[in-house]
């Protein structure tokens, strides 16, 4: 296991600081002027993707010291211990291995001596066949009539990366397959999805790593009792459910057949799953092939990761970047901003990425942290967001590091629609970047008493990333390069980025409430707040 190290004990930090002083006074336009060769210095390639990162508040100097910072924690060797398969989920004591699922190289990937790539490769061709079966007919519904809807139940990160892979792929569905996703514990969810398939032409697939959430099993039962009331019998329960699960006992227990279970391992943590058996139903609706590209672009940007060096190195760069604002700006949150409407869960979907990973204030060594650890993330897809949220972002007090993500071509190429998207794309960062001085605002004519709210201080940092094409191996390989800039955050902020303790509490009580809310008797049980809102609630509802 590589060593625990405090970031803020190492020498880079201390360096760090000393050097944050001076670049909170620095202007990016000005190092734009002073060295013409920013652009090609600060910007990457990988494949279709390119990575600019040169409009960040940095300095060749500071990449260094970032660099070092990285070094003294000791993220290359975390790095070799993830990939070998070492119990870096400590809390759980589990290996982290989804690159496995992912691992089209043919070559072993070993976990306890054991060699897991014939389990991944007999699941990726059980999720095949189930493609084929479904897409050719030859899987019927109890009428005898194909399978149309997909319905998958399942929450976190049994829900938030289908649904970011669908949507971000919608133009590779497969003719005749609608795709529904249900995940709320609140009924709406289910029952307004349930008014939109057949029971004969629906499979539905309960994905839940444990097949314990309560939300997800509830949601299961709910859609299983429909199922009954809707024509289907026990015995053609499994025509129309699957699991995706590592739980076997449960998913017999619930009454699906073993055959229609896909399983998965400890070792994928759920919101890094959307490449095991919890994306079949991205592989149902853009078909097995596709699912396959997805998982090679995400092995291109693994093999990027373990190979690189560190100085271009994309998910290292992404991460100390990141850590430079955090740590050494006080920013608190980032936002990702993608100007491709398919791709309007990616933000969420690195919501969870992010905030369940590394949302954590204790050090692997079981100590508080006395440094910012992950940032709040967020955002929408742009243009919106230009008419939403981004005054806050170009004139507001607190500085927002944003990412902007752009497909060079469009899947719609509809009139100029997407000349003007990219143009407010690049624009955005121009003007971030650059502002807009007094001098400036005089110049175009304002007059006096409107120019300091029409002053841009600029120097908002800003990350692009110019990608070809939004296709199945770009939006892979982009998803693995955000995931390995979490893992190296974790690394360097001394975290443990694999358990996610901080859900527990919540649910925990939920289920001490429930019991609490049948009957209509006064309850007494909790603090004044929490017993006055129950009984309120009681009293409303009657
Ligand atoms: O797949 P499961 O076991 O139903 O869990 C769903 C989600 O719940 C969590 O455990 C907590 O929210 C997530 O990490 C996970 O993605």
């Amino acid at each position: 296991m590589f060593p625990s190290v405090q970031p803020d004990a190492t020498e880079a930090w201390q360096d760090l600081l000393a050097h944050a002083g001076m670049m909170g006074i620095t202007q990016l336009r000005d190092l734009f002027a002073e060295d013409p060769d920013r652009f090609r210095k600060f910007s990457l390639r990988l494949d279709d993707i390119l990575f600019d990162y040169s409009k960040n508040i940095i300095t060749e100097g500071t990449m260094q010291l970032l660099q070092d910072l990285a070094r003294e924690c000791q993220v290359e060797e975390a790095r070799k211990a993830m990939f070998a398969g070492e119990k870096i989920n400590a809390t759980e004591g589990r290996a982290v291995l989804h690159t496995a699922l992912r691992n089209l190289s043919g070559t072993p990937v070993l976990l306890d001596g054991k060699d897991v790539m014939p389990e991944v490769n007999a699941v990726l061709a059980q999720m095949e066949d189930c493609c084929n079966r479904i897409h050719s007919g030859a899987w019927k519904g109890f009428s005898g009539k194909k399978i149309k809807y997909i319905v998958n139940i399942g929450i976190g990160g049994s829900d938030l990366g289908p649904v970011m892979v669908t949507e971000g792929l919608k133009p590779y569905w497969v003719e005749g397959i609608q795709p529904y996703f249900v995940s709320n514990v609140d009924g709406t969810h289910i029952v307004e999805t349930l008014k939109k398939v057949t029971a004969d032409e629906t499979l539905f697939l309960i994905a839940s790593k444990t097949f314990t959430t309560q939300e997800t099993m509830t949601n299961a039962h709910t859609a299983r009792a429909w199922f009954l009331a809707n024509g289907g019998s026990e015995h053609d329960i499994a025509l129309h459910f699957a699991a995706l699960s590592t739980n076997e006992k449960a998913v017999t227990a619930f009454g699906i057949d073993p055959k229609n279970m896909f399983a998965f391992w400890d070792w994928v943590g759920g919101r890094y799953s959307l490449w095991s058996a919890i994306g079949l139903s991205i592989a149902l609706t853009v078909g097995y092939g596709n699912f396959r590209e997805l998982l090679g672009g995400a092995h291109a940007a693994d093999e990027h990761f373990r190979n690189a060096p560190a100085e271009e190195n994309i998910p290292m760069i992404m991460a100390l970047l990141g850590l430079w604002y955090g740590n050494f700006f006080d920013t608190a949150s980032e936002a990702i901003l993608p100007y491709d409407q398919y791709m309007h869960r990616f933000a969420a979907y690195f919501q969870q990425g992010n905030m369940e990973s590394n949302g954590k204030c204790v050090a692997r060594n079981g100590q508080s942290v006395e440094w910012q650890t992950g940032p709040i993330v967020w955002g929408e897809p742009g243009t919106n967001g230009q008419h939403a949220f981004y005054q806050l972002i170009h004139q507001g007090t607190k500085l927002i590091p944003c990412d902007f993500i752009a497909p060079a071509i469009s899947h719609n190429p509809v009139g100029d629609h997407h000349n003007k998207l990219l143009s407010n794309f690049f624009a955005q960062t121009e003007a971030l970047m650059n502002g807009k001085t007094e001098e400036e605002v005089r110049a175009e004519g304002t007059p006096e008493s409107l120019v300091p709210f029409k002053v841009f201080t600029g120097n908002r940092p800003t990350n692009s990333f110019l990608v070809k094409k939004i296709t199945p191996r770009t939006l892979g390989m982009l998803t693995a390069l955000y995931e390995h800039k979490i893992f190296v955050q974790g690394v360097i902020w001394n975290i443990y980025s694999f358990d996610q303790w901080g859900v527990e509490l919540g649910k925990q009580l939920a289920n001490q409430i429930l019991p609490e809310l049948g009957g209509n008797e006064e309850i007494s049980s909790h603090d004044a707040s929490t017993n006055g809102l129950i009984n309120a609630f009681k009293e409303m509802r009657k």
